[in-house]
């Protein structure tokens, strides 16, 4: 019999229950005590679903209030120095480490966050030092399989592998030069050896342990470290699945082969090219093969026909009892489920599956394997939905087809270089020495969701919704020119999210109500869906930006989100290449561009924080990642004139290995985050000499806590030591959407001081 595994399921809960109880908690309209029990509701209704989709191994442990890495760290004690002794709760530690905070005469900011692979998810970094004392606070898996347990449920619980955990984390600052936090694993293994002894103690006949850095070409370098951890784990647990993910294995799988570990779990859904390596390495082994067949990272719904040639391969090499239909990875990267979407036709919704109905595929699809003659009704019914879906592909946009294949090398070139364009720009703007501007948006306040709401509902006409809206980007135009910014913006008040704003206003996109996923903390995005061709049917925010430019005498800034972000964050299509829909959307937004320029916008801000994220985990594909990515850029921007300023925003990304290719998107502006990994990206921009203008943020708007100005002044005296004072901007880093207005003031008039104090002290 082939049985079937969910990897890990949503945990924000089919209506963000976990995000608003926790939020309510942050406001303490709730105790900790009613937080958990919205927890452990949500965890239970998860099991429950996935139970009832005849899944074989449901998985536990894998619940989070806010991520499940600082979960882990909490777990082991890996707590630093500034969270220990505020005489907060546990629970108030946990969400300091996470989001800062600011009250009480607690006054510390938030750890960092990364993205989780090439995904949109963020996770809180570990920080390892010489001095960590891990200690087992808790034993979260063991928790939640007794938790389980006791509602009649057999669950696999889901733990972060050690090499996993310790490389994705860094090192505190202050460690000297030559710590790697990987050092530790001797002092981590015994507790890792706690945690599985009692799982097993409880019960539990397998575990499934993440160890997804095994996809990275940089664990080639911990063979040794990871035989021999797993030579100390296996023989004291109960069998162990090694999870790997998001891209393929590579020799690795050589190092998995001699381990006697129980099963492997792969990603066929990114890389179904690897079958045959790993079958090949494995055969000879007693190892089980998780096939990871239904794809987390999206929500097409499954071609049962494909999955079942992969399945029929691997169960000819290994037999039917080594072989388990997964899901490709967690299914935190999807939303819940399908059955509460009222916005989709039926016709549509046959082409999706979310978390729940993924729960179902890979149950259908290990009972095809086990019995085709009495699941024919599943398969042919998958049939059925696949082919609809493959006859609505055929209908191209010829126009916008074509457009992309006749794109030619002068239109991704500006006019003149940089420095010409410099002079030029500083006559149109005439900015002053260190500009100071903002990246966008502003507080998103509940009058502005409601406002958006009522339109949507109908309970207010378009006009009662501009005028709403002009208010709005009046009053943040009318603050912006009192606390005496320079580079203004509009707002953006009338973006519910900065992707899906654009999907809508674009051809090619779908939306669901409810398609709520995880992106940090809280904070939950709906990606749109490309399901077609995509064009632009007409001007997007031309008219908000030209009306807040008609308001002020201070130029205002254009916002655009960028081809390659809009893609990272929607869910894309899986029959033509991301290329094509990239640059797709280039086109698109090049159009939008040229008409802001025509309507007297003259900076104009392509917004790429995805652009990072999308590179590929194997190296050996960057190259040809970044010329389409970077090639989009610039379609995007390269028609305006000279005389107009072309800003990027990038957040949260590590520009080490990508610098040659933000220095050939040719942006006049770019702003980047660096406030929380303490200005190390600096480094790079050092090392590399950056040409163009830059604005590190000079605080972190992810967290409420606001900067005092000196704070602000010794951040920009640092990076005044490494970036030339006639290319720095100053700006926060990132947008301020999240963020409530009282911080928003507090924290930019300290903003505007501080640049104020450079242009006194570097004249
Ligand atoms: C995640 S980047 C956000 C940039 C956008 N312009 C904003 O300010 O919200
Ligand atoms: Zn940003």
């Amino acid at each position: 019999m082939v049985v079937s595994s969910v990897l890990g399921f949503p945990r924000i809960g089919a209506n963000r229950e976990v995000k608003k109880a926790v939020e309510a908690y942050w406001a303490s309209k709730i105790t900790a005590e009613d937080l958990n029990k919205v927890a452990a509701t949500v965890r239970k209704a998860s099991w429950t679903s996935v139970q009832a989709k005849g899944v074989a191994f449901i998985p536990s442990g894998d619940f989070s209030l806010y991520d499940h890495v600082l979960d882990h760290s909490v777990q082991f004690n890996v707590i630093p120095k500034r969270y220990q002794g505020l005489s907060l709760s546990p629970l108030d530690v946990y969400f300091a480490m996470g989001r800062g905070r600011q009250s009480d005469g607690v006054d510390v900011p938030a750890s960092e966050m990364k993205k989780w692979f090439d995904s949109n998810y963020h996770f809180v970094v570990p920080e390892f030092s010489e001095e960590t004392e891990f200690k087992l606070n808790f034993n979260k898996a063991l928790e939640e399989y007794k938790e389980a347990k006791a509602l009649g449920i057999e669950t696999r619980p889901v733990i972060l592998g050690p090499i996993s955990f310790l490389t994705l984390g860094k090192a505190a600052k202050g460690s000297p030069l030559e710590f790697k936090p990987i050092s530790l694993l001797h002092k981590l293994l015994p507790l890792y050896k706690t945690v599985l002894t009692e799982l097993k103690n409880a019960g539990a006949e397998w575990v499934q342990i993440d160890e997804p850095v095994l996809v990275l070409d940089s664990s080639a370098y911990l063979d040794k470290e990871f035989s021999s951890a797993y030579a100390e784990l296996i023989p004291i647990a109960s069998k162990i699945i090694l999870a790997t993910y998001f891209a393929r294995l590579n020799s690795n799988v050589h190092l998995i082969a001699k381990l006697s570990v129980a099963g492997l779990h792969i990603d066929l859904a990114r890389e179904p090219d690897q079958l045959d390596s790993v079958l090949s390495a494995i055969k000879p082994t007693a190892i089980a093969l998780s096939l990871g067949l239904v794809s987390g990272r999206n929500i097409w719904k499954n071609d049962f026909v494909s999955s079942l040639t992969l399945a029929s391969k691997a169960i000819e090499a290994l037999g039917v009892e080594r072989v388990v239909v997964a899901t490709s990875c967690s299914l935190l990267h999807t939303p819940v489920s399908l059955e509460v979407e009222d916005k989709l036709t039926d016709e549509q919704k046959d082409w999706f599956s979310f978390a729940l109905e993924k729960a179902g595929e890979v149950s259908s699809i290990a009972a095809i394997l086990t019995d085709a003659a009495n699941s024919s009704v599943a398969l042919e019914a998958n049939k059925v939905s696949i082919g609809k879906r493959r006859e609505f592909e055929q209908n191209f946009n010829d126009a916008v087809r074509n457009r992309v294949a006749s794109i030619t090398p002068e239109m991704l070139e500006r006019m003149s270089s940089f420095t010409v364009r410099k002079d030029l720009q500083g006559k149109e703007l005439k900015l002053p020495k260190f500009p100071t501007t903002t990246l966008g948006s502003y507080p998103q306040t509940k009058d502005i969701r409601q406002a958006r709401a009522k339109l949507g509902s109908g309970e207010s006409t378009e006009k009662q919704y501009e005028d709403f809206m002009k208010k709005e980007i009046e009053n943040v135009i009318r603050f912006q020119e009192r606390i005496g910014l320079d580079l203004l913006v509009h707002g953006e008040p009338e973006r519910n999210d900065m992707v899906q704003y654009f999907g809508e206003k674009l051809e090619g996109f779908l939306f669901t109500r409810n398609g709520w996923v995880q992106s940090y903390g809280t904070r939950c995005v709906r990606p749109p869906i490309i399901v077609s061709d995509i064009s632009r049917p007409g001007p997007i925010t031309v008219p908000w930006s030209s009306y807040a430019q008609s308001l002020t005498k201070s130029p205002v800034k254009g916002m655009l989100t960028g081809p390659v972000t809009i893609l990272n964050w929607s869910f894309p299509r899986t029959d033509v290449s991301r290329e094509l829909q990239s640059k797709q959307l280039a086109l698109a937004l090049r159009d939008e561009a040229m008409d802001l320029e025509k309507a007297g916008i003259s900076a104009i801000q392509v917004d790429e924080p995805a652009i990072r994220e999308g590179l590929p985990l194997r190296r050996a594909e960057w190259d040809a990642y970044l010329k389409w990515a970077v090639d989009s850029f610039k379609l995007t921007t390269a028609g305006l004139s000279d005389r107009t300023q072309v800003h990027s925003h990038f957040c949260y990304s590590d520009f080490d290995d990508i610098f040659p290719s933000v220095q050939r998107l040719d942006a006049d502006v770019i702003s980047i985050e660096a406030s929380k990994a303490d200005m190390k990206l600096l480094s790079t921009f050092r090392e590399y000499g950056y040409s163009n203008q830059i604005g590190p943020g000079v605080y972190d708007i992810h967290s409420p806590r606001v900067p005092g100005a000196q704070e602000i002044k010794d951040r920009l005296k640092a990076m005044l030591e490494i970036i030339p004072d006639s290319l720095l901007v100053v700006n926060p880093d990132c947008g301020l959407k999240t963020r409530g207005w009282k911080e928003t003031e507090a924290s930019l008039v300290n903003l505007v001081e501080g640049a104020r104090w450079a242009r006194q002290n570097y004249p």
